[in-house]
């Protein structure tokens, strides 16, 4: 991907306009592109993080308000818009301004003004200010905004969600929030994939000799995460006999090394995670109470991806980005059918079905567009039509369609909307096939 952070994108039709804009952005040292339509600058704006769009109102194939009303009803990252408008159209260029432009100028404008203003924005962009942010839901938003307040005063966060949400993505940015440049350790433990025997030296440590094969001494991840963070993932896992050990260590802040005596002294940041709900657990018995009233005291809840459709379209692009960052390659596009698709998925597997499923399509895709086949896990033809018989060819391609809708109604949990939008069809075009193939929903 083209580094457009600190570049201008300019939508005008108007030769002379446009070619004066672009010399006195040239002069001023301004990277720019000048696109003539609606149709190119969308795709650039698809393509490119821009620092900021100069925009025409009035265009050839469509009104450049428009275009910035739609594109931000898609959920795209939107650089600061401004509108250049004639006399007449005033009172639109206010109502932009109300929906979210920044600002717009009326011709003939003081090209100076703008060019500060220009200015300003650029150095601005180069900050990479969708660096560290979660995503654009409310939701998500209003864990964003506790994140410098949690930083700063909670030593203990409990964060709760499905699995594959971003609890450990929200982790990682408090942490790296109050670490406020400085470097400290992020130490990072799955309590669920650590066997019950080797867990207490894995947490506290060991000394030399402690037990066989313990050849040299070790420090356990309190210590390893003293001065930093110690993330605790998957922590309805944790055995109840450790659990004990390790209220002890978070309320003390102390730890004493498996086959030692002496105890050292910890300091850290200490972030919980789980997918279960662990109310439930102590009322079943399986989560000490003592324990979860220590972790609990602040509870960040993460919405599943399925809750906040807002950011499933801005993650899709920023992993698309991420991808053609990775992989020198201009970044896919995504096509309407494809963005309905996305929006209607329901999504089991929460953000990390979601990077997977992109990552999987950028591979896939042929040309410069994702294809809606390759998103989702759709049955190779071979076993679609395994043990299909038909009578002549009409026959078989109707018994292919049928099985190819049932498939994908039973994988949509006979959703219409959803099924539909999976398939890249209408829904009224989904229930006239379904009444003609003679299937049902469930
Ligand atoms: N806000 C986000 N922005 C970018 N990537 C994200 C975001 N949230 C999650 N991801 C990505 O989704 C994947 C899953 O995220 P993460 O491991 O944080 O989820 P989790 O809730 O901790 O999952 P689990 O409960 O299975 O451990 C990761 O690859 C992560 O990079």
């Amino acid at each position: 991907m083209r580094a457009t952070r600190s570049r201008l994108c300019l939508i005008e039709d108007d030769e002379i306009m446009g070619e004066s804009l672009c010399e006195r952005f040239e002069l001023e040292g301004f990277a720019h592109d000048w696109h003539r339509s609606c149709a190119e600058a969308e795709i650039a704006l698809e393509r490119h993080h821009y620092a900021a769009v100069v925009s025409d109102i009035r265009l050839p194939d469509r009104d450049g308000g428009d275009l910035f009303l739609a594109l931000k009803q898609r959920g795209l990252s939107m650089p600061p818009w401004i509108f250049i408008t004639g006399h007449g159209a005033v009172d639109r260029a206010v109502a932009l301004l109300k929906a979210g432009a920044a600002d717009y100028v009326t011709k003939p404008f003081d090209l100076d003004a703008l060019v500060g203003r220009l200015t300003v924005m650029l150095s601005q962009g180069d900050e990479g200010e969708e660096e560290g942010r979660l995503g654009v839901s409310p939701a998500m938003e209003h864990v964003q905004n506790l994140l410098p307040r949690l930083a700063s005063q909670a030593s203990t966060v409990l964060i709760s969600g499905e699995s594959g949400v971003g609890k450990e993505v929200v982790a990682r940015e408090l942490h790296r929030i109050a670490s406020a440049g400085r470097k400290s350790p992020f130490i990072a433990v799955n309590c669920g994939a650590i066997s019950e025997g080797l867990m207490e030296a894995e947490l506290f440590g060991h000394e030399r000799g402690a037990y066989t094969g313990a050849v040299k001494e070790r420090p356990g991840v309190f210590e390893q995460a003293h001065g930093g963070t110690l993330f605790l993932d998957e922590i309805g896992d944790m055995p109840l006999p450790m659990q004990v050990k390790l209220l002890r260590a978070i309320q003390e802040r102390k730890v004493t090394r498996v086959g030692g005596e002496r105890t050292i002294g910890v300091d850290f940041r200490l972030i919980c995670a789980t997918h279960r709900d662990l109310r439930e657990m102590v009322e079943e018995g399986a989560f000490r109470e003592d324990l979860f009233y220590r972790i609990n005291v602040i509870n960040l809840r993460l919405p599943p991806l399925r809750e906040r459709g807002e950011d499933v379209l801005w993650l899709a692009r920023r992993f698309l980005a991420a991808h053609a960052r990775a992989h020198p390659e201009e970044p896919k596009r995504l096509t309407p059918t494809v963005e309905q698709a996305l929006l209607m998925h329901s999504w089991p597997g929460n953000v990390r079905e979601l990077k997977n499923a992109i990552e999987r399509a950028c591979i896939l895709s042929v040309g410069d567009e994702l294809q809606l086949e390759t998103l989702f896990d759709v049955p190779p033809p071979g076993e679609l039509l395994e043990g299909i018989t038909a009578a002549g060819l009409a026959d078989y391609l109707r018994a292919c369609e049928r099985e190819y809708i049932k498939q994908a109604l039973e994988a949509n949990e006979g959703q219409i909307a959803r099924t539909a939008a999976r398939l890249g069809i209408s829904r009224k075009n989904l229930w006239e096939r379904m009444k003609r193939l003679d299937l049902s929903q469930g």
